[in-house]
């Protein structure tokens, strides 16, 4: 099977099809591609790549010092082998970065292109290919963002697709499989990474080099893959997908949010740079149960009166973030979400708010 870039621009500037695949354009203009020999007996998975190590290489057989982002989408897929015995799947090309470059543009794409696609009845279920540094980050967007209770099923590597037993083509062949079955359905957007299953919402990256990297903090996984197969055990409470608010279909960006690390001595003119800078929301990542010093107290309590709301979290990645009468400012309780989460959450609500209850109700509802 082939998705290969090339063939896809050779076909786009002449008749729009080739013998085996056709091609159609999203509204925001990404090319689809659809194999022309679709089984009709198999569900419908499309996969839309952005990058990250699960597309990278390097050196053969190494698992560090390589390029990410260098396959397109066609070899992905044609990498986990067996998938189209379980599948048709389309192919999209969103981007080809790794993801510490993926940007509010990108995010707002990739849900705009799945909340138009999932209108296609011909089309079961989702597959979103991303590095691993901010996988966790666009998961959570995305929970709060895709209208659809088809499966979206999140997926990268911990090593290059040239590394010795690359792990991108079996979480590849895992996430295809689950985002093509019904048993997935309406359980918000999900990880899947080393045969674990995760909530968007509370997955986060655990390890930096190890190809078991996912894990989701206090609450453990949703379930297993195993050989394609899903088996579920939890579900994640907190609303998500089609219960959420927020609607990014009109939007280009997103508001600007700081996140200010606190440790023993760290200067809080960081939080006057941040006002400065022109952000509309501060996260802390505070000591403890999202504590910080009495100079960082002060300077958030005269903060108050710009009405940048101020977002309390911890740096622990455990445990929630309770009610502390010492804090005070025009703050809020990030609830157990780690600071890069709540960054994500907070920049959707300053699309809706920045009253300060309503910052908390919401941090408290997703
Ligand atoms: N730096 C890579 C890491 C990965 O994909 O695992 C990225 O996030 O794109």
């Amino acid at each position: 099977m082939i998705f290969a870039q090339e063939q896809e621009e050779k076909s786009k500037n002449s008749s729009q099809t080739s013998d085996e695949y056709s091609f159609y354009e999203t509204k925001s203009g990404l090319s689809v591609t659809v194999s022309n020999n679709e089984k009709e007996d198999l569900p419908t998975v499309a996969v839309l790549a952005t990058g990250g190590t699960i597309a990278g290489s390097g050196t053969a057989g190494k698992a560090t010092n390589y390029t990410a982002g260098q396959l397109d989408v066609g070899t992905l897929v044609d990498s986990a082998a067996g998938v189209t015995d379980i599948a048709n799947v389309r192919g999209i090309q969103v981007c080809n970065v790794g993801s510490d470059d993926i940007t509010d543009e990108n995010w707002i794409t990739i849900a705009n292109t799945i909340n138009e696609l999932a209108q296609d009845e011909n089309i079961d279920g989702f597959v979103i290919t991303h590095g691993t540094d901010t996988l966790d980050e666009s998961s959570y967007f995305l929970n709060l963002t895709v209208k659809t209770d088809k499966p979206v099923v999140m997926t990268g590597a911990m090593r290059p697709s040239t590394a010795t037993s690359a792990d991108g083509p079996m979480n590849l062949y895992q996430s295809i499989a689950l985002a093509a079955n019904e048993q997935a359905k309406g359980k918000g957007v999900m990880v899947v990474f080393s045969d674990g299953i995760y909530g968007g919402r509370d997955v986060q990256k655990i390890s930096t080099c190890q190809t078991d990297a996912f894990d989701s903090k206090d609450f453990g996984g949703m379930g297993y893959m195993v050989d394609g197969v899903p088996y579920f055990y939890n579900d994640s409470v907190k609303c998500h997908t089609t219960e959420t608010e927020f609607d990014v279909s009109s939007l280009k960006e997103l508001p600007k949010v700081g996140v200010a690390y606190f440790t023993i001595d760290a200067d809080p003119e960081i939080l006057d740079y941040y006002k400065e800078s022109g952000v509309q929301g501060i996260v802390i990542a505070g000591a403890g149960s999202g504590c910080y010093s009495e100079q960082w107290n002060n300077k958030i309590d005269e903060l108050a009166e710009t009405g940048i709301p101020v977002v309390r979290c911890s740096r622990i990645g455990s445990g929630v973030i309770t009610q502390d009468d010492y804090f005070i400012g025009n703050i809020a309780r990030g609830n157990d979400l780690a600071p890069q989460k709540a960054a994500t959450l907070l920049r959707l609500i300053l699309t809706v708010t920045n009253d300060i209850e309503q910052v908390q109700n919401m941090f408290d509802k997703y």
